[in-house]
């Protein structure tokens, strides 16, 4: 239902010469809404940019309702005496996002939502004034200044009103034009609350490891995902304000529309901003540059996007067909579960096939990440049938979702804001075949897609417990009749999302999972990009994966024997063992162990290099072939 109705449309110039158009609209079918009539000014460049326009009027309707009942906000909103409003664009942004100003379920990021939302509240006839608005600051850019642009922190994704008017021209280097843009827009961003896509998100955080300076790696990027490489060309971003079409400010930021550029602090990766679930971009992911990429954005928190045109329906088969004949049943977490229950399918890992190298590096192109080995897993290529599902996880590790079986210490570097802290940072998730019923990939957490009509989803406090969901909440969300985020595979699309948010933290609301697949099977892939190299969980990996223990026996009938780690570089006493005795120890393949008599370390009565399998050893006799002395150490040399 669209609850407004367009009164008029007129176009006329502005001083600037843009072009105008004034509409007005208001609701016929509501006593009293004549009067509460609304004017919104948009600029409208083509015919094709008023149909958005006159999408976000059905929401300034919204906005006029409940507006008329709270407080008028002076700087968006004018109220005349004849109770018409008007409008600034922003002012009908933020009426259909209700990013900061109202906590009520009836305003989402969304315009639509918005407007069935108007249609429940018109029809039961019942105004209704969100808590909370007003009291806004918002920065002013004036029509007669130099062009500028608007500097936002990586990974503000929610917030129409944390940038910061930045004009390029005023600046000697680029260097100093990143500097700047990103020190006021952390100094705007950082610590507030509800910026990264929804009331209830935690603020972003000043990294450990991060700074602002150019020439450490603070970079910025238009809303396309181009670097900005000079000021040249953040000057013509901000002299052409069509460079931002999409976006919702395209009608104007009160006088001066000013293109979005999004800066990110040295040490941290840049975040697709989501602007507005719905949102288009297209963008360069191979060498040819006019091969692009569309990023549509699905949700806002967690930051999801869907990707068109990454691979091709040939690509996609060849994934399979290579794959097919390695596949096997699916392990869980960081050393591996087989067999485990919430994931019931089965997967092959394609590291270094030349059509695997190609697509992970595409997947590094989408992301803007240079590409890296160290901060890639390769590609894991997935296949569900009879019923076989995953249930929601992250895709990031914690010491809870993988490292029971391995040691702690393995996430004592988990956290990417701490320095060398190391994580998956994103993922980029193919689907390598549709899938006839089920098998969608689902995001319990997400309340900020178009589809989403403000039900309960999960309980509570599933964001509280990362990467857990009750049994019957991960039911529900797969239920075609919750309004769960739910993609549906489909032949060479993929999705991208972020378990990470701009900052670094590691987001609990990107928990994701594959729903049951009812009929047919699903291909589908996993591409993870790290934040940083993540050798360090590779070797407590391998190393966890590789341990066993041995036992050694003292048969020697009166002798007690020392047993010695020797390790090349250093000899380490383990312990010793009286005649009879047994000592048993946890081990890696590889590791040296040294019998001696207890009172003559240097006299070698046996030696064993450990390997799997050999678990029991017996140190009967002393025998001849094995004594020996041990020279002393070589002297070190160092080069
Ligand atoms: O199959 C899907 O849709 C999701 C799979 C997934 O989340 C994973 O493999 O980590
Ligand atoms: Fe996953």
């Amino acid at each position: 239902m669209v609850a407004a109705k367009v009164e008029g449309y007129q176009r006329i110039a502005s001083e600037e010469e843009e072009e105008i158009a004034i509409l007005k609209v208001g609701n016929p079918d509501m006593e009293g809404w004549d009067a509460a009539m609304a004017r919104g000014c948009f600029v409208v460049d083509q015919v094709e940019g008023l149909a958005g326009a006159l999408e976000r009027l059905t929401s300034v309707a919204f906005s006029v309702v409940t507006r008329t009942a709270a407080a008028a906000n002076q700087a968006l909103v004018t109220v005349r005496d004849d109770l018409s409003v008007e409008l600034s664009s922003e002012a009908v942004w933020r009426a259909a996002t209700n990013g900061r100003w109202g906590k009520k379920e009836a305003c989402r990021r969304d315009g639509r939502a918005v407007i069935s939302r108007l249609g429940a509240t018109l029809g039961s006839g019942s105004l209704f004034a969100p808590e909370g608005w007003g009291g806004l600051e918002i920065p002013r850019y004036s029509s007669n200044s130099v062009p500028q642009v608007r500097a936002r922190l990586n990974g503000d994704f929610g917030s129409a009103m944390a940038g910061v008017p930045l004009a390029p021209s005023e600046f000697e280097s680029l260097d100093d034009f990143v500097r700047t843009g990103c020190e006021r827009a952390r100094a705007k961003t950082i610590g507030v609350e509800g910026l990264v896509g929804g009331a209830s998100g935690a603020p972003l955080r000043v990294s450990d490891h991060s700074s602002c300076e150019a020439s450490e790696g603070a970079r910025c990027f238009d809303i396309t995902g181009t670097r900005i490489s000079s000021l040249e060309q953040a000057e013509r971003i901000a002299r052409d304000r069509r460079a931002a079409k999409g976006y919702p400010f395209d009608g104007g930021w009160d006088d001066a529309a000013a293109p979005d550029l999004w800066f990110v602090p040295s040490g941290l990766h840049f975040v697709w901003p989501t602007v507005a679930p719905g949102h288009e971009t297209l963008t360069v992911i191979g060498d040819d540059p006019s091969i692009l990429a569309e990023v549509t954005t699905l949700s806002m928190q967690p930051a999801v996007f869907r990707i068109r045109g990454f691979l091709d329906a040939k690509e996609a088969k060849e994934t399979v067909d290579r794959n097919r004949p390695r596949i096997k049943p699916s392990e869980v977490g960081l050393v591996g579960r087989a067999g485990d229950k919430t994931r019931t399918s089965s997967n092959a890992w394609d590291t270094s096939s030349p059509g695997a190298r190609a697509l992970i590096n595409r997947a590094f192109r989408l992301l803007k990440v240079d590409p890296d080995r160290k901060l890639e897993d390769g590609l894991q290529v997935l296949h569900y049938e009879n019923e076989q599902w995953y249930k929601p996880h992250v895709d990031y590790f914690t010491a809870k979702n993988g490292g029971a079986a391995a040691d702690e210490s393995a996430f004592s570097n988990a956290n990417p804001t701490e320095r060398n802290g190391t994580n998956r940072f994103a993922t980029v998730f193919l689907y390598l075949s549709d899938a006839p019923s089920g098998g969608e990939t689902v995001f319990p957490l997400s309340t900020t897609h178009l589809e989403y009509d403000g039900g309960r989803l999960t309980a509570e406090n599933t964001v509280n417990t990362p990467g857990f969901i009750r049994n019957e909440d991960a039911e529900w969300v797969c239920d075609e009749s919750s309004r769960a985020l739910r993609v549906k595979p489909r032949v060479a699309e993929a999705v991208l999302f972020y378990s990470q948010r701009g900052d670094g933290s590691l987001d609990a609301y990107s928990l994701h999972g594959s729903c049951p697949i009812h009929e047919g099977e699903k291909w589908a892939a996993n591409l993870w990009v790290w934040n940083r190299p993540r050798d360090a969980i590779d070797k407590i990996k391998s190393a966890a994966k590789a341990q066993f223990s041995v036992v050694f026996h003292n048969d020697h009938p009166d002798a007690a024997i020392s047993l010695h780690w020797d390790d090349a570089s250093t000899f380490t006493k383990m312990g010793d063992i009286q005649p009879g005795a047994h000592l048993s120890m946890n081990t890696f393949p590889g590791h040296a162990f040294v019998a001696t008599p207890v009172d003559d370390p240097k006299l070698t009565l046996g030696r064993w290099t450990m390997r799997h399998g050999k678990t029991q050893i017996r140190i009967s006799t002393y025998s001849p072939s094995k004594t020996e002395r041990r020279p002393a150490s070589p002297p070190k040399v160092f080069q």
